[in-house]
């Protein structure tokens, strides 16, 4: 299989949820036309998609629904179990803590880091809070491979420096703040608040084209 465009990964991880969705429902095939219609895409996009990653339907019912779950999972590599630590156990990393969802996706949070000593020294959602000073030493005792950042912006990128000095395969930066990791590094940027501003923008020009129309 060709590493998938970032587009069509994108397609398939809303098509997986989809399917998720089916399934939860008692949905045991789903059509490439029905996908298309939910996703507000064409179908003939949808087909492709679903070759790109030898996902073939049957004629006349669509895509087996559990088949779409299982290979996606298999792409996507949920079905590895995988150890995370969190380092800002603040508001945002307390939510985190205590959101047990990752784990459906095989990510488990073995260890948060604070530098506040009012923070550290005390468990959060069933998770031990250590000083960040530890950080490097336990990420590789903890053996984790994912890094959660949720410290202000400034802080970030000196986390994310440590973070890869123990070793993990990829950094999951909550802050608003763009950090630099090397080429080998899978990173992404959650930034919730230019999510927020987008909608906000985006509330804007409805609003100027009504009142203008
Ligand atoms: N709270 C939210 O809903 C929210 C939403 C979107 C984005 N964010 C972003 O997430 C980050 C955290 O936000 P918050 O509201 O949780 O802030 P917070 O101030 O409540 O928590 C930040 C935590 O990071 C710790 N910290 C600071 N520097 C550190 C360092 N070098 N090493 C280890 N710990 C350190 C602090 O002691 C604190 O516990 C910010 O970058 C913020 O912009 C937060």
């Amino acid at each position: 299989m060709k590493n998938l465009s970032k587009r069509t990964a994108q397609r398939l991880v809303r098509c997986y949820y989809l399917a998720r969705e089916a399934r939860a429902l008692g949905v045991e095939f789903i059509t490439s036309s029905k996908v298309a219609l939910l996703l507000g895409v064409d179908e003939t996009q949808i087909r492709k998609d679903m070759a790109s990653v030898n996902l073939e339907g049957v004629p006349r019912k669509g895509y087996p629904v559990e088949e779409i779950i299982n290979r996606l999972e298999e792409v996507f590599g949920l079905k590895k179990d995988r150890n995370a630590v969190l380092v800002g156990a603040g508001n945002l990393g307390r939510a985190l803590l205590n959101y047990p969802g990752f784990l459906r996706y095989g990510v488990r949070i073995v260890g948060a880091f604070d530098k506040d000593p009012q923070k550290y020294g005390r468990e959060v959602g069933g998770v031990w809070v250590y000083p960040v000073e530890e950080l490097k030493e336990k990420a590789k005792t903890l053996e984790a491979c994912l890094g959660i950042i949720a410290v202000p912006p400034r802080e970030a990128q000196g986390v994310a420096d440590i973070l890869v000095e123990a070793g993990v395969e990829g950094i999951w930066n909550f802050s608003p703040a763009l950090i630099r990791v090397p080429a080998h590094i899978a990173l992404r940027n959650e930034c919730l608040e230019s999510g927020l501003v987008m909608l906000l923008h985006e509330m804007e020009v409805i609003k100027k084209s009504l009142a203008g129309s």
